[in-house]
């Protein structure tokens, strides 16, 4: 079975394809397809269980984000995307204060507010969760390397606080596990705690390796969630992936720019709905295998689990959206390029700031380089809403959706 991932006809072509796919409970009974996936067991893992759950890859993602190295401030500062880096950090920023902000809306002062960072990496957001004041954090990520550093990062952050009258003081726990393949609230100190948010930072797309892997996340996504509060995620748009591989002609597999690169292995003409995968490169920080995240497919797992979608936006769409309110923060994240336009004359890098400034020369513009907003625009923000439910007299979930 193939999977039309181009986004004007993905919904049509979904229909078709994902009977071939079972994802609720409700649906086995609809057609019978002879190719059916059946649904995975997630209570526990097995000894074979790479074979059985078609996690071939975890293994090299885990290895690659050990083995990274974290630049010093000096080498950040020289890379060709640090003000991309940057911009993707204030994106992440500017998701968690949108939806801190409507759970607080519920909540009264004094009330916990609970987050779990699944696939937290070295703890690039902790800084976030301490402004966003919360009362308890979950980090977990499959590189223990990564778990480790972040949990120093933690201490150091928890240190400052005890020191300081105003510092908010939060608990956290760390754990080193694979999300796609093991039920996190077992791995909690308290397995029957109640979250507010759960973050998955440029990191769900792992999951599609196969049907397994994604529902297994998925389900730890939401089954922590209290109803009313939100899974929040940032990750590649196939749509996007898919529209840029055309473009390159028609028998590319791969596209790119000075700084990024993807490159597809298999039969671009026929994507599978799970484990389309291809190698991806970012200057200096990511080197590995990744999948395509098909949104229908992922929208219909989070509703199995009572998670409503209520966002999804593009880089570039929540960028416009959101630099009202955000602008001064971007600002001080250095989220974007200082540049005087005469000095763009001869950078095609900064082309579109000869284009776009006009009238105003002299005065510097804030803004990317070519290549950096090619690879930020390869992304795209989404939040889920988790529904209230009941139980039907089987102990099944119904869940309350407002669509
Ligand atoms: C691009 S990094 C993002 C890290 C962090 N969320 C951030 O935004 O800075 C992707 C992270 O996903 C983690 N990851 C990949 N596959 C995973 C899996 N199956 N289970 C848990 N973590 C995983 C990697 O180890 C890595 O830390």
């Amino acid at each position: 079975m193939s999977v039309n991932y181009e986004q004007s006809a993905a919904d049509d072509k979904f229909a078709q394809a994902h009977q071939a796919v079972r994802l609720s409970d409700d649906e086995g009974s609809d057609d019978g397809a002879d190719n059916e996936v059946a649904a995975p067991n997630l209570l526990g893992n097995t000894a074979n269980e790479e074979e059985t759950s078609g996690a071939a890859n975890t293994h090299v993602v885990a290895h690659h984000y050990n083995e990274l190295k974290e630049a010093g401030r000096k080498e950040r500062h020289k890379s060709k995307i640090y003000f991309m880096r940057n911009f993707n950090n204030w994106i992440k920023s500017q998701l968690i204060n949108e939806y801190m902000a409507l759970i607080k809306q519920q909540k009264r002062i004094g009330d916990a507010l609970r987050v779990l960072d699944m696939c937290c990496g070295k703890g690039g957001d902790l800084l976030k969760w301490d402004k966003a004041a919360i009362s308890h954090l979950i980090c977990t990520d499959i590189a223990e390397v990564s778990v480790e550093q972040c949990k120093r990062r933690y201490d150091d952050i928890a240190q400052r606080a005890n020191k300081s009258k105003f510092g908010n003081k939060f608990t956290a726990e760390f754990f080193a596990c694979d999300s796609t393949m093991v039920r996190l609230r077992e791995r909690y100190k308290d397995a029957s705690l109640q979250l507010n948010l759960v973050s998955c930072q440029f990191a769900f797309h792992y999951c599609f390796e196969s049907l397994v892997q994604a529902d297994c996340m998925m389900r730890n996504a939401a089954e922590c969630l209290q109803p009313g509060g939100f899974f929040i995620a940032t990750m590649p748009d196939a749509y996007e992936i898919i529209r840029r591989l055309k473009a390159a002609g028609p028998d590319a597999r791969s596209f790119g720019n000075d700084v990024y690169n993807i490159e597809f292995e298999g039969d671009v003409d026929s994507l599978p709905l799970f484990g389309a995968k291809y190698q991806f490169h970012l200057e200096g920080v990511v080197d590995c295998p990744e999948f395509l995240v098909h949104f229908p497919t992922l929208v219909k797992l989070g509703r199995k689990y009572g998670l409503q979608l209520v966002r999804r936006s593009t880089f570039a769409e929540y960028y416009k959206e959101t630099l009202p309110q955000g602008r001064q923060l971007l600002q001080r994240m250095y989220g974007l390029e200082s540049v005087q336009p005469q000095r763009c004359a001869n950078d095609e890098q900064f082309a579109h700031v000869r284009k776009t400034v006009g009238t105003q020369r002299g005065r510097p513009v804030g803004t990317l380089s070519k290549s950096e907003w090619e690879a930020t625009t390869l992304y795209l923000v989404c939040a889920f809403k988790k529904c209230k439910n009941s139980w039907d007299a089987n102990g099944k979930p119904l869940f309350e959706f407002d669509d």
